[in-house]
């Protein structure tokens, strides 16, 4: 028998004992302080993998360690809510942006990721689609963008986004395509050209999007503020709910960034409210820009700006 066998054995009678030691005595408080160091000591893994499930081979997992390549089409459409709902959308240490009260953007990506051995030759697992919406905030007097929503049509891309801090769920959303030939059936990515967009979870319609493109831009606007999000890892202890094991602000790091195809033009847009969801409460007071274009970049780490990983 393993070492790591022993161990568990030895938990498993632990937690036997405790039971029994519950079962028998009618006053006894456990306390957490005469916890024996053998059963808190971490035993040094065996198991293989970068996230759960970690496993044997380590092939397993829902991740695997970064690199982490992305390229994606973007239709996006910029918008404003009220600054009474963008401000109850943002976490202790953000505050609002009192230039841009307000401004945010709604976004949907076409995604294909990789990590560092080709898996977009695996496209059932490797491309998947995204709705978010990015606020503008500011945290420490820095212009950030804050994603309040996020949803996404992939398992893996659900856990890489939790550890980062991204929240998202799980959602259809969906695009209008454009193909390298003329046709009735796809938009030219040109002047005139309208695309499409929605989200919905859960059997609801949650949000869609027009937009039409006129001009080419140098730029995807959306990519102007680092984006922030909260690591936030809740215990399952009672008594402990509200005093959860991560919360801790993040900024995202985008390695080397590209962007191409970028166009501009105009834009609808429309949140509908469905149990669950607070997305509509980011009521829609006006749009501007509806823009696509095309990104790629590499995730390898994480900007730390709270927390014990902080500085
Ligand atoms: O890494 C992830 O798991 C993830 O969810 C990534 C989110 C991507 C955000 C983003 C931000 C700005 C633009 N833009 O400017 O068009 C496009 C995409």
């Amino acid at each position: 028998m393993s070492d790591a066998n022993t161990g568990r054995g030895e938990i498993g009678r632990r937690s036997l004992i405790a039971g029994g030691i519950a079962a028998v005595t009618t006053a006894a408080v456990v306390s957490p302080a005469a916890a024996d160091p053998a059963t808190t000591t971490q035993p040094t893994e065996k198991l293989l993998g970068y996230s759960l499930p970690l496993s044997a081979k380590g092939t397993a997992n829902i991740v695997s360690e970064p690199p982490w390549h992305y390229a994606g089409d973007v239709v996006g459409v910029e918008f404003w809510t009220t600054p009474t709902a963008a401000e109850a959308a943002l976490p202790a240490g953000l505050t609002p942006d009192p230039n841009t009260s307000g401004h945010a953007y709604a976004l949907f990506i076409d995604w294909q990721f990789s990590g560092s051995h080709q898996e977009y030759l695996d496209p059932v697992r490797s491309q998947y689609s995204e709705f978010l919406v990015l606020l503008d905030a500011q945290f420490q007097g820095r212009p950030v963008a804050w994603c309040p929503f996020i949803w996404v049509d992939n398992d893996a891309a659900l856990a890489r986004g939790w550890f980062q801090g991204f929240p998202k769920k799980l959602g259809a959303i969906r695009q209008t395509r454009a193909f390298s030939v003329p046709g009735q059936a796809s938009p030219v990515v040109g002047p005139g050209g309208q695309f499409g967009a929605s989200l919905s979870a859960a059997g609801r319609r949650l949000a869609e999007a027009q937009i039409t493109l006129q001009s080419p831009s140098s730029t995807l606007p959306a990519l102007g503020r680092p984006i922030v999000n909260l690591r936030h890892f809740p215990r399952l202890i009672a008594g402990q709910y509200d005093n959860p094991d991560v919360h801790e602000l993040t900024q995202s790091v985008l390695d080397t960034p590209v962007v191409g195809n970028n166009w501009t033009g105009t834009s609808t847009l429309n949140f509908f409210a469905a149990p669950g969801e607070e997305l509509a409460d980011l009521t829609i007071v006006r749009t501007g820009a509806g823009f696509r274009g095309s990104l790629s970049y590499t995730v390898t780490t994480l900007k730390m700006l709270t927390g014990p990983d902080a500085g």
